[in-house]
């Protein structure tokens, strides 16, 4: 893990419920919260797509956004990652502070990794050179060396993680829809990121290799110490992989709590138009 992540954690955050909530920084002490937004207001080409968002992601917890197709699931994502900085309001991130300059944006971009629906993989690649590319910001962009051995092996332990060690080799052209995903899953954990944000992650996979691969994110979450923010159609899988549950709606978090308050009347306020299917029982 890159030295700047270990810088001394910040003091305890207050609350969310405070009014003065503090802002993440490298002060001393430890915080439960990994990530935080404030007041923030997101636009794409101008156009207010979210705003007001007030949100703090625990370390270590599981977060499901949902809401309906188009209302800003995948932007909310993209400035998570410190892709798109919001039109106002802040972001700060535990051990780095407001994101406010290049260098830390940066820093939070390094210790973060997103995981594609469409997986973004170069089909004529091995499963291993795509897994590398997840640590191309980590050496010179037009580097013409081969990959320096450490990050080879780095890519195959994540590999071996999510159980395709035996198909390093062979082309992602020549591997099915699953293997595909889990490809993309080894290339975001190369990166031994502390926060994972997954984007649809099941959406191009049958129900039962979707209720697997949430069982492998639950379990990379558990053993890597990680955070997941992921962004689910698939209501019934949030409700069980996810321990909360962030809803969208008309520009703004129209719910945030446990999948337990999840019920049929919170499912229909999200998507009015649509009638809510019958709640289901889970763990
Ligand atoms: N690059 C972009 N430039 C301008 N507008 C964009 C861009 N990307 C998305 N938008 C717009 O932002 C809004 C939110 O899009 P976003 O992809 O975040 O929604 P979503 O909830 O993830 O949708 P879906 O569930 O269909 O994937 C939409 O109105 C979309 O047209």
């Amino acid at each position: 893990m890159n030295g700047i992540y270990q810088l001394p954690l910040e003091r305890a955050l207050a609350p969310a419920s405070d009014a003065g909530r503090s802002t993440p920084t490298a002060a001393a002490g430890g915080s439960p919260v990994l990530l935080r937004l404030d007041r923030v207001s997101i636009e794409r080409s101008g156009k207010r797509i979210l705003e007001g968002l007030d949100l703090d992601i625990r370390r270590g917890s599981i977060t499901a956004i949902v809401g309906p197709s188009g209302i800003g699931k995948s932007t909310l994502l993209a400035t998570l990652n410190g892709l798109l900085p919001p039109a106002s309001g802040t972001l700060s991130v535990d051990g780095i502070g407001r994101l406010q300059t290049p260098a830390s944006l940066l820093a939070h971009r390094r210790s973060s990794a997103t995981v594609f629906q469409e997986h973004a993989l170069i089909a004529r690649l091995s499963a291993l050179d795509n897994v590398l590319l997840g640590l191309a910001d980590r050496r010179h962009p037009l580097s013409p060396l081969p990959w320096p051995r450490a990050m080879r092996e780095q890519a195959l332990a994540a590999l071996a993680e999510v159980g395709l060690l035996g198909k390093a080799l062979d082309p992602v052209a020549r591997l099915s829809g699953g293997e595909r995903q889990r490809v993309g899953i080894a290339r975001a954990l190369v990166r031994e990121p502390r926060l994972l944000l997954a984007d649809e992650p099941f959406a191009s996979v049958d129900p039962a290799l979707a209720e697997r691969l949430a069982g492998e994110f639950r379990r990379l979450v558990r053993d890597h110490a990680l955070t997941l923010v992921i962004v689910l159609h698939q209501l019934d899988l949030a409700r069980r992989l996810a321990e909360r549950i962030v809803g969208l709606a008309d520009g703004r978090i129209a719910f945030d709590g446990p999948p337990s308050r999840f019920d049929a009347a919170a499912q229909a306020r999200l998507f009015p138009l649509h009638p809510a299917p019958e709640p289901t029982c889970h763990p």
